[in-house]
């Protein structure tokens, strides 16, 4: 008997166009998220388009902006589709303080880490601010926190100081030629002079024009830091975005990006290597040295443990005893009394230097902002730290007594918060807050931004006025509602910011040394905030910087 083949090719036709029909049914159903709509649909937000979401709206101008538009188009609590993912806001003080409190998981941010092999991504995960094991967050949490006691702090203060007259020497060379500079980019370079000689006990000496000892190791972890930041987002690599798009795409994208990895890739895993393996190697040379009895550890809560900048200097290598990472590979986990492992301490220094070095450089360069707009302000500042001591040294005792300082920058950080977001995750079961049901896997933001800047917690919220944070002024009554949860900078909660008071105190004491020597002339065009421009992706900061010309106060 023949076969029939017209018979079998015509069944075959048709069932290639029925899977082919199904196929395309089922993408155009997937983009649109039809279940997580229907299981968000009580709360209202901007419908956004077929499989991208709301992200056209969100990408160019950064969630800082349109979370303020949507606040007042949907209400208090709105949602919205970042690609596949669903994002609930709450911008509500009470409630937002509320989540952060209860719920203590964070959403992992999609970067290049996302595609980078197993062991790559689990060391990322290691880290305080990623990790959303509750037991190890807690335990590692509790080793952190001897470096932000009031005596590591007394000690750190001197690292600050030193930094801050480095930076007051290079503002010298600009002020008396006349030359506005990026302020913000030089705040930078200081913070991560500071963070890195915390961290690691290695002077990183990033100020223009410096070399120190360590300066070729130095300036390989500094391009490390810096390229980790400038690439710890879902634009960083071609393979991480289909995945932000339909997630299923991730295992996918994974295979491609480890046989085939584009410049994003290959640069965002150059960086992470050196960082990585320039911290293993200290953390081993250290555990070699010192089972073969030739260092001693000091603990960072010993006064005086940490080593002064002449010692530093002559430490060509090594961890120093009384740096973060010093402290780090000498801590156990609480409960188990299990030793820090190598990559656990690695992971730890790498956060403290990721998130320690943008945010402070932008908190200090919006305040030098807020103040060069207000001259007035400014000099009631430069009496007080005038009364304090012109040209002298500050630790915490001199910082206790300058409250306009502490005011000053806290208002800086009402209007512009470098965490502008706090974000958390319910990820094992549904979260329910003030008769809000939110789905397990949706994304809570807390907006700060828009939060800190709302008339219903701030009498004149666009204005800086430091004195509505000034106890016992008229202001501190009629201005600030004092709503617990209407300023959220550092966070709230068993997820809030562990660095607060390092980051306060190196804040304030730049703010008050640069003071006892400069006032800050604001270059043209960044009056208002169309010219100074934000940008708020990971962090808010200037979108290229802020351009001030430094005046030296005895040619006033
Ligand atoms: C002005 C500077 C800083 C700002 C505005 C800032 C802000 C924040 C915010 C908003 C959070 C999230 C809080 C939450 O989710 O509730 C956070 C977390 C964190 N910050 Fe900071 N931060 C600053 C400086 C620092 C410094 C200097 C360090 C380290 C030395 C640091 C280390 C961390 C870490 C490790 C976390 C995660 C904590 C956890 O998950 O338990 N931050 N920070």
């Amino acid at each position: 008997m023949l076969l029939d083949f017209t018979d079998f090719g015509a069944s075959w036709t048709s069932a290639c166009l029925s899977i082919f029909c199904v196929f395309t049914f089922s993408v155009f159903l997937y983009g649109w998220h039809p279940i997580t709509w229907w299981r968000l649909r009580n709360i209202p937000g901007p419908r956004g388009r077929w499989l991208m979401g709301n992200l056209p709206e969100i990408i160019p101008a950064g969630p800082h902006e349109v979370y303020s538009q949507w606040a007042q188009k949907y209400g208090k609590v709105f949602k919205y589709f970042a690609g596949a993912q669903p994002v609930v806001v709450i911008n509500d003080a009470e409630m937002a303080r509320l989540v952060s409190l209860r719920l203590s998981t964070r959403p992992q941010a999609r970067n290049p880490a996302t595609l980078m092999p197993p062991k790559e991504a689990a060391f990322q995960r290691n880290g305080l601010f990623s990790t959303n094991d509750k037991e190890y967050h807690r335990s590692m949490k509790h080793a952190w926190l001897p470096v932000f006691n009031s005596a590591s702090l007394e000690i750190s203060s001197k690292e600050m100081n030193i930094g801050a007259e480095r930076l007051a020497a290079v503002l010298t060379k600009f002020a008396k030629q006349g030359k506005e500079v990026n302020i913000w980019r030089q705040f930078g370079y200081m913070t991560m002079d500071v963070v890195g000689t915390t961290a690691f006990g290695v002077e990183l000496r990033t100020q223009e024009g410096e070399k120190g000892l360590n300066s070729e190791e130095a300036e390989r972890l500094v391009w490390a830091a810096q390229t980790i930041f400038a690439t710890s987002s879902v634009k960083a690599s071609i393979y991480t975005q289909p995945g932000a798009l339909m997630p299923f795409l991730d295992p996918l994208m994974r295979v491609l990006a480890r046989y085939f990895p584009d410049a994003g890739l290959r640069t965002a895993m150059k960086a992470r290597h050196i960082l990585r393996s320039t911290v293993a190697d200290l953390v081993r040379e250290t555990r070699e040295r010192e089972a073969a009895g030739v260092v001693t550890a000091a603990k960072a809560t010993e006064p005086g443990a940490a080593p002064t900048v002449g010692e530093a200097r002559k430490r060509a290598r090594g961890v120093q005893p009384g740096s973060f990472l010093n402290l780090m590979i000498n801590s156990k986990h609480e409960a188990s009394g299990r030793a820090v492992t190598n990559d656990e301490a690695t992971a730890q220094a790498f956060t403290f230097l990721l998130a320690g070095y943008e945010t402070t450089a932008s908190a200090l360069a919006f305040t030098i902002y807020t103040l060069a707009k207000h001259p007035e302000k400014t000099e009631k500042l430069i009496q007080e730290i005038d009364s304090v001591g012109r040209n002298a040294s500050i630790g915490p005792a001199e910082l206790a007594r300058m409250p306009y300082l502490d005011a000053c920058l806290k208002e800086s950080m009402r209007l512009y918060p470098p965490g502008h977001i706090t974000p958390r995750q319910p990820i094992n079961e549904d979260f329910t807050v003030k008769g809000y049901s939110i789905p397990k896997g949706t994304w809570i933001h807390m907006p700060i931004f828009t939060l800190q800047r709302s008339e219903e917690y701030y009498s004149k919220p666009l204005e800086f006025i430091p004195e509505r944070w000034v106890e016992g002024t008229p202001e501190e009554t009629a201005l600030n509602k004092k709503v617990p949860g209407s300023w959220m900078a550092f966070g709230e909660g068993t997820r809030s910011c562990v660095g607060q008071r390092f980051a306060l105190q190196e804040a304030k004491i730049t703010l008050a040394r640069l003071f006892q020597r400069f006032t800050f002339r604001l270059s043209p065009g960044q009056e208002d905030e169309a010219g100074l421009q934000l940008q708020s992706f990971f962090t808010l900061g200037p979108k290229e910087g802020i351009f001030v010309t430094p005046v030296l106060r005895t040619e006033e």
